[in-house]
């Protein structure tokens, strides 16, 4: 399969500049097609007009859960004291689709992603055409979630600045017409050092810097002991764990490589920021309150919201 010679100018197919003039999409076919209908955001080229829609977006926020979502897009819309217009309330915009959930505050849309490379990769798809076809000027994406930590305590917030995959290289592959197309996990390394920036000591929490490991599910894929199923012993566990820390590895989570992938292919500025609820290195549970763990996960919104705000200079 032929996928080495963009028609944009770039150097490849994988590595294209933030400066690329064909924009977001790498995709002949779009151009050619009458409509582009995004089914799972229930919006379409010819049915909205996305460009008056979303033409002001700067910033495109993805995390797991519809709910957290909307308490972001609530918090950042007093955080950067956004007034909706009269008569208008926060409402999710994906209208009938009903897969993701998507919420508007001001320049800044929040959609949540669901569990898995999978699920974030329909979003990320439908959300890298959605600001193509809104003609957005240098959006950038950043997912807000959770991770488990490794070596770092629970409640801590680590900002990736790269993502490994199973085989321990920064390369999502993906699988295309039978063949494996690696494509380079690299986020934006400025971005990361200006979200670590408006941390400050006073917080009350730590933030740090590493690496993310990207695993396929939640049980053996991360190698915890409780799943339904396990053939490995705590030592194998351990062997494995204090390997990934020797790589820089700082926390696991299940969606990074791909978004991580997917934003470089287009040409995004792009970075993660998540909340560790759990040292892996002491257990596997997931056994805080509803409380501290929604306290933890205030936690790199507090972040996000400072950044977008010196961004916007509000
Ligand atoms: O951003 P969230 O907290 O939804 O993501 C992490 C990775 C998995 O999707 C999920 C597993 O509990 O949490
Ligand atoms: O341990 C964890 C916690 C949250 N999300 C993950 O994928 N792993």
């Amino acid at each position: 399969m032929d996928l080495a010679s963009p028609s944009c100018g770039c150097m490849s197919t994988t590595e294209h500049s933030p400066e690329c003039p064909t924009g977001f999409i790498r995709n002949p076919h779009i151009a050619r097609m009458d409509e582009d209908f995004l089914y799972h955001l229930g919006l379409g080229t010819k049915t909205h007009n996305l460009p008056e829609m979303f033409g002001d977006v700067k910033f495109v926020i993805v995390g797991g859960t519809p709910k957290r979502m909307e308490n972001l897009a609530k918090y950042l819309l007093n955080e950067i004291k956004h007034k909706l217009p009269v008569g208008t309330q926060l409402s999710d915009l994906t209208g009938a689709a009903d897969r993701y959930s998507m919420y508007k505050a001001g320049p800044i849309i929040c959609v949540n992603h669901g569990m898995g490379n999978p699920s974030i990769s329909i979003l990320l798809h439908e959300l890298i055409k959605l600001v193509h076809h809104a003609k957005c000027k240098n959006p950038v994406f950043i997912r807000l979630g959770t991770c488990g930590g490794l070596g770092v305590p629970g409640g801590t917030v680590v900002i990736s600045d790269g993502v490994l995959n199973d085989k321990l290289n920064g390369e999502h592959e993906f699988k295309i017409l039978g063949n494996v197309v690696p494509r380079p996990t690299k986020l934006d390394a400025n971005l990361a050092q200006e979200l670590k920036a408006v941390a400050s000591p006073s917080d009350g929490f730590q933030t740090v810097i590493g690496k993310t490991y990207c695993a396929d599910d939640f049980y053996e894929g991360q190698g915890r002991l409780d799943g339904a199923f396990c053939d490995y012993q705590e030592a194998d566990k351990m062997r494995w764990l204090n390997m990934l820390q020797q790589r820089g590895v700082v926390n696991i989570e299940m969606e990074s490589s791909m978004f991580a992938a997917l934003t470089h292919n287009a040409g995004l500025k792009a970075g993660i920021i998540c909340a560790a609820i759990v040292n892996r290195l002491n257990g596997d549970q997931i056994t805080e309150t509803k409380e501290t763990l929604g306290e933890w996960q205030e936690r790199p919104a507090k972040l996000l919201a400072r950044y977008i705000r010196r961004q916007l200079g509000v």
